[in-house]
């Protein structure tokens, strides 16, 4: 479904004492998959998901979604969601207006249309609170907003940049259960960072652990967080340490 074919990029100083830092990508997700990306800060996590998003054009590689290269296509054409840990929302727009926005961005819709935005709103449990600000709402319902905008976008890839670090623990782990659920009903693939490999093991089948610029290890979540055999990995899941 998703094809990172060795993808190139790199980020040359800016200032005289800086080195530059070149990553490599090259991964394969199979539809329905949801992946959740590990690995220390400064791996290179957020670079993955920028690429892919279109954020950064690579220097070489070829990146495509369901066989069709998506490298020429600005982000907003992309076949896919992304949502972010903050700022996902405009502060100004109602949470109905902020749903509505991943159908038409200029806000004119059909009967149809609202129709679409009130069940997205209904699945993410936020349907009663459609006429608020997002200031009124909770870090939680404001990332269900957000989710419910990604949902009505109907697009076969979501992208998650940490949406649900801030939560407290069962709110997180109930969100993560809605993204799960949601992903399974609508068959989408889901690429997700985490720092927790609970999070991880809570909802993802597959694991990419990426360190220093590049991808380590992919396999089965269970194999990849219970038997690392990698010394980077287990330094990484803190393993080391409890051996000494
Ligand atoms: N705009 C930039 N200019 C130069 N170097 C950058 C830039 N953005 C990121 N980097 C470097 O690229 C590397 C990868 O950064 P990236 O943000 O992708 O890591 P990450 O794994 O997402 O980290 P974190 O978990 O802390 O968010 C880091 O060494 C970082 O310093």
């Amino acid at each position: 479904m998703l094809n990172i074919n060795q993808i190139n990029y790199t980020y040359l100083p800016q200032h005289k004492n800086e080195v530059a830092m070149a990553l490599s990508f090259d991964v394969q997700l199979e539809q329905g998959d949801i992946a959740a990306l590990i690995g220390p800060s400064g791996a290179g996590k957020s670079t993955l998901l920028a690429l892919i998003a279109g954020f950064l054009v690579p220097d070489s590689g070829e990146i495509t979604i369901n066989s069709k290269s998506i490298c020429q296509l600005e982000p907003a054409q992309r076949p896919l969601s992304m949502l972010f840990q903050e700022h996902n929302l405009f502060p100004h727009l109602s949470v109905f207006e902020n749903i509505a926005l991943g159908i038409n961005p200029n806000l004119k819709l059909t009967a149809e249309q609202k129709q679409h935005v009130i069940d997205s709103a209904k699945q993410v449990g936020i349907d009663t609170y459609l006429e608020r600000l997002p200031e009124q709402l909770s870090g939680g319902q404001r990332q269900r907003v957000a989710l419910a905008r990604c949902l009505l976008r109907e697009r076969p890839l979501l992208l998650l940049d940490e949406p649900f670090s801030a939560l407290d623990p069962a709110l997180r782990a109930e969100m993560l259960n809605l993204v799960k659920q949601l992903a399974t009903t609508r068959n989408m693939t889901v690429l997700m960072i985490t720092h927790s490999p609970e999070d991880a093991e809570k909802i993802a089948n597959k694991c990419i652990f990426i360190n220093e610029g590049t991808i380590k290890a992919v396999g089965e979540t269970r194999d990849i967080l219970s038997n690392p055999v990698l010394p980077e990995l287990k330094n990484y899941l803190g393993l080391t340490l409890q051996e000494t």
